[in-house]
């Protein structure tokens, strides 16, 4: 059985982020890597880090013009990513530059709406769509665009499953009940995610930022044990 869980190793420390990515390996699916870590260790980090033996996310959410995009996406085509993310606002043509300079085997998921932001974050940047319809608009451009999934947040991710059977649905914002929200907005517990729809449920501070980090994932994964969509996974 797959786990879907992929944890979020957002350090720029690479003695942290490696002792992390070991505490919590018997207990996730593989390891998102973000701009956090990307900033600071660059693609010798993420090599370092795909040494673990655990598939490697690399979240880098890439938006900037097709030509450029392409070329950033040839230049990581080493590193071997299971996943890669680009914003969905780049536009078609930025999706399928993406996707054409992708390695085989690696999914380029679009980021639709950030997690953190909310209906008012949306009027601030002159998108008068809810987060869900703003959702469904870009999750139907990203698929036409011949890229394989989406991020999105819990609460979107039922209606977006159920308009792209074949989509790979990346789901972040998740917190198990009580856990301290922070700076996401569109919230939702693993379980529900998964239940929901998500193949691949992104979680870091629920982990990373507990005392004991291994027990923590271990205590997330055995609570999607029950879960009827436990199968699902990237
Ligand atoms: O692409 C992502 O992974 C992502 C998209 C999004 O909409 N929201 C979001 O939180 N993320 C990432 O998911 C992780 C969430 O971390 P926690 O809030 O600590 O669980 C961070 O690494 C974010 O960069």
């Amino acid at each position: 059985m797959t786990n879907a869980i992929y944890v979020a190793i957002d350090t720029p420390d690479l003695g942290q982020a490696r002792a992390l990515a070991e505490a919590v390996s018997p207990h996730v699916g593989g390891l998102k890597l973000g701009l956090e870590f990307f900033a600071a260790n660059g693609p010798a980090g993420v090599a370092a880090l795909s040494k673990t033996g655990l598939p490697v996310f690399l979240d880098l959410k890439l938006h900037d013009i097709p030509n450029t995009v392409g070329k950033a996406v040839a230049a990581l085509a080493p590193l071997a990513p299971a996943v890669l993310t680009v914003h969905a606002a780049g536009g078609r043509e930025m999706l399928q530059a993406a996707k054409a300079a992708a390695p085989n085997g690696c999914k380029v998921v679009a980021v639709t709406v950030l997690t953190s932001l909310d209906s008012a974050d949306l009027a601030d940047i002159g998108v008068s769509s809810t987060p869900a319809e703003q959702v469904a608009r870009l999750a139907d451009l990203v698929r036409s665009a011949g890229c394989d999934g989406i991020v999105c947040s819990g609460e979107e991710v039922a209606a977006a499953a159920s308009r792209w059977p074949k989509g790979v649905f990346v789901v972040p914002g998740l917190r198990p009940a009580g856990s301290a929200v922070g700076d996401q907005k569109r919230v939702l517990t693993p379980a529900e995610a998964l239940d929901r729809g998500a193949s691949l449920l992104v979680i870091g501070r629920p982990i990373t930022a507990a005392s004991n980090p291994a027990e923590a994932a271990r205590a997330i994964a055995a609570s999607l044990a029950s879960s009827p969509a436990l199968t699902a996974g990237a």
